[in-house]
């Protein structure tokens, strides 16, 4: 049996006959607005014609094997031709879901249901609502009667959005799954609309719509290739297999406005088996080509193999009937085969059929009787029991009557016993009544004395009570000026000790802001003063190496000229002018220089060094003087301008000259060494300079800093103080 079957369903409407005509399986279609239009043919498994009920779409449907198969059925048109009319219905007419659902438990099996909606490939649970990523995660109601169903469907329905596919599936006895799937209207969008979200959603659910044709198509050919499901979320998620039972529901709604969309659905369902009948050689304004190709020539084989299956089966059927039938007449005692009688002879057969009718209705008549027997003995059953029962309650009454005799027998026995003791009870009850009244006029008099003088005290009273409530206002005002005051006060007290600690932290900010200011001060000045010393210092130094450099350079002169003889009076004695001779370097004028000779204690190096010259000079000298008589030349060399050269010979002056050369060279070599101390100690200096200098910069942007967030203090410490102020007053 195919595992596939196409329905259409023809929505009611007064619709002119002159579009549609339908004759059992094939529905013929023409344009109503064009009258040379030729008649379109299209043949399904079934069409439910107009006049069709909801119980026979549901008996189509549900006719196979839902127990042991999956089943998925789909309902295709455009919006409000009956889609979910078919598979939902309405409470008046259910549709195939709850009739199914109505079977199944009144089967006594177990049903679940869950409800999706697929809108822009997008899964969406309609019991909780939630959008959900995979199809699998959906929540599942167990359903115990009919009209739960009815109302799952209705709120469904009610969360529905506009144009969705609608997937409702029931699980059975957990073990086979019935999907519903109402597909969301096929209508084409408008021209008009060529972008935006309509076109979009139209787009997507046109695409969905041809993904499942082709998928349909190919279940439909059973065909080895795999189904293109995965190409839309819709079709992905069906279950359409080899154990699914697979209905197409295609509906129209045939009114003549909807002649092009009528068109389009009968050749979608068409598209899906190829089984077209005869079509006439049109081209459709719609652009679909309808001429008849091989593949549906290939169905139409096919469904000619199908047509001779089923005749199989029909005469199988009868067989299986006419074996029922004798079967029927073996127990009813009419053990005769009629077609073997028909075959010889046709009377005897009616005389056959006459007596077996005889006899059926004698048995019916048997049966009356029996009926009438039967409600005979019924009736004379209740006259028993009527009788029975009216007995019993006249023997009921009877002992009733009696009782009610005793119950007065007693009554007027009482009652003369009662007259005998009333006189003597009605005298000591008036006695005792009438103490009962005095007392009572008594309380009540007091009490209306009582009232009476608190009613004419009233106005004591209210004056009384006027005083006080004077008194008593007067004391509330006391005591809220007192609260007042007290408020106040301690708001005064407040807001002074906020002020003073304000004033203090304000005080304090500003303290440190001046105790930071003065020590920059104090750190520049005294900078200031370390470079003027150092300055004054090095310009020292420099005017002294000047002044060494003078000295230097004059000895250096009058020693060239001693050497070629510039001065009057030979070599022998030579005189100095004393414009020439050059004042020698001393502590007072060099104090620099000497100061570090001493500190490097070059001083005493050198007038060691002097020394031993000295003495060896002496000593030569002396020798000299000894051998060549010549003189000695005491040698003191601070007191250069007092030398007597003259007395000297040649020898001796040039030793002296030597030694005042190589002191020069090394009077120089300190000074270089000196100077690079100098320089180095210069270069010490700028170090120290700059470091200070960077000390100063971070002292200077510290005090930014600190002025920055004093100021700020000061900003927010002025917004406070009005707020709080107000806050205070409130
Ligand atoms: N066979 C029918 N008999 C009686 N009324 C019908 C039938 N088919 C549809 N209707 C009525 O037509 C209206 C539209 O039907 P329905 O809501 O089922 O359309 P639809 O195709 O599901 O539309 P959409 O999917 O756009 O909501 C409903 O009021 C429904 O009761």
């Amino acid at each position: 049996m195919n595992n596939y079957k196409v329905f259409l369903r023809v929505r009611p409407i007064d619709y002119d006959q002159s579009m549609l005509s339908i004759d059992q399986n094939v529905i013929s279609i023409k344009d109503p607005t064009n009258k040379q239009a030729e008649w379109q043919q299209f043949r399904y498994d079934k069409i439910f014609p107009a006049s069709s009920t909801q119980q026979e779409l549901f008996e189509s449907v549900a006719n196979f094997d839902y127990e042991n198969k999956n089943g998925c059925i789909i309902s295709y048109g455009q919006s409000g031709s009956g889609k979910s009319y078919s598979l939902f219905g309405n409470i008046q007419n259910p549709g195939i879901v709850p009739l199914l659902i109505q079977q199944i438990l009144y089967k006594g099996q177990n049903v679940q249901v869950s409800f999706q909606e697929i809108y822009v490939d997008q899964i969406r649970d309609l019991n909780t609502n939630l959008i959900t990523e995979e199809f699998t995660k959906r929540q599942i109601l167990l359903i115990n009667d009919f009209w739960e169903m009815i109302k799952i469907l209705r709120s469904t329905d009610i969360k529905r959005q506009m144009r969705t596919h609608i997937i409702l599936t029931l699980e059975i006895n957990s073990n086979t799954k019935l999907q519903f799937v109402d597909l969301a209207g096929s209508e084409r969008v408008a021209k008009n609309i060529t972008e935006g979200e309509k076109f979009q959603e139209a787009i997507l659910i046109t695409a969905s719509h041809q993904v499942l044709n082709r998928c349909l198509n190919s279940f439909n050919q059973n065909s080895n290739k795999i189904l293109p499901k995965k190409e839309s979320k819709l079709t992905s998620v069906l279950i359409i297999d080899n154990n699914t039972q697979v209905i197409l529901i295609g509906a129209i709604n045939p009114s003549q406005s909807n002649y092009e969309e009528c068109l389009l659905t009968l050749q979608y369902l068409d598209r899906t088996k190829n089984i077209q009948v005869s079509i006439k050689k049109q081209q459709s304004m719609l652009g679909f080509d309808t001429q008849i190709n091989v593949q549906q020539e290939k169905e139409i084989k096919k469904l000619k193999d199908e047509i001779e299956e089923y005749k199989i089966k029909v005469e199988q059927l009868n067989i299986d009937r006419k074996k029922r039938f004798i079967e029927l007449q073996r127990l009813l005692g009419l053990d005769i085969d009629l077609e073997r009688l028909s075959a010889k002879n046709a009377k005897d057969i009616t005389i056959f059929k006459n007596q077996q009718e005889a006899l059926l209705k004698n048995a019916s008549l048997s049966q009356q009787i029996d009926e009438y027997h039967y409600e005979n003995a019924q009736l004379k059953k209740q006259l028993e029991d009527l009788k029975k029962d009216t007995h019993s309650k006249l023997e009921r009454y009877q002992q009733q009557i009696l009782e009610q005799k005793e119950i007065n027998k007693k009554f007027k026995d009482q009652l003369q016993l009662s007259k005998m003791s009333g006189d003597d009870a009605l005298r000591l009850l008036s006695s005792d009544r009438d103490q009962f009244i005095k007392k009572l006029q008594d309380e009540s008099k007091n009490l209306l004395e009582d009232k009476v003088a608190s009613i004419l005290n009233l106005p004591q009273t209210a004056q009384t009570k006027n005083v006080e409530n004077q008194k008593l206002q007067e004391l509330k005002k006391q005591i809220k000026t007192e609260i007042e005051k007290e408020f106040n006060k301690s708001l005064e007290i407040i807001k002074t000790e906020y002020n003073k600690s304000l004033d203090h932290y304000k005080f304090q900010y500003e303290q440190k802001l001046n105790a930071k200011v003065e020590e920059i001060e104090n750190f520049l000045n005294q900078f200031k003063k370390y470079r003027e010393k150092k300055k004054s210092q090095i310009n020292e130094i420099v005017e002294e190496l000047l002044d060494l450099y003078d000295i230097i350079t004059k000895q250096g002169k009058v020693i060239d000229k001693i050497e070629t003889g510039g001065y009057s009076g030979g070599l022998k004695s030579f005189s100095i002018p004393k414009q020439d001779k050059p004042n020698l370097p001393n502590k007072v004028k060099h104090k620099n220089l000497f100061h570090f000779l001493d500190t490097n204690s070059v001083t005493a190096t050198l007038t060691k060094k002097a020394s031993t010259v000295e003495k060896t000079i002496k000593t030569a000298t002396k020798q000299l003087r000894q051998s060549q008589s010549q003189i000695i030349l005491e040698i003191d060399y601070n007191q250069l301008d007092s030398i007597n050269f003259m007395s000297m010979d040649f020898s001796t002056v040039r030793a002296y000259a030597n030694k005042l050369r190589e002191m020069i060279k090394e009077l120089q070599d300190q000074i270089t060494i000196n100077s690079d101390k100098f320089k180095q100690q210069i270069a010490q200096q700028q170090r120290e300079r700059d470091d200070a200098q960077q000390k100063y910069n971070m002292e200077s942007r510290k005090y930014n800093q600190t002025r920055v967030v004093i100021e700020s203090q000061n900003r927010i410490l002025q917004k406070v103080r009005p707020l709080s102020s107000v806050q205070r007053k409130q």
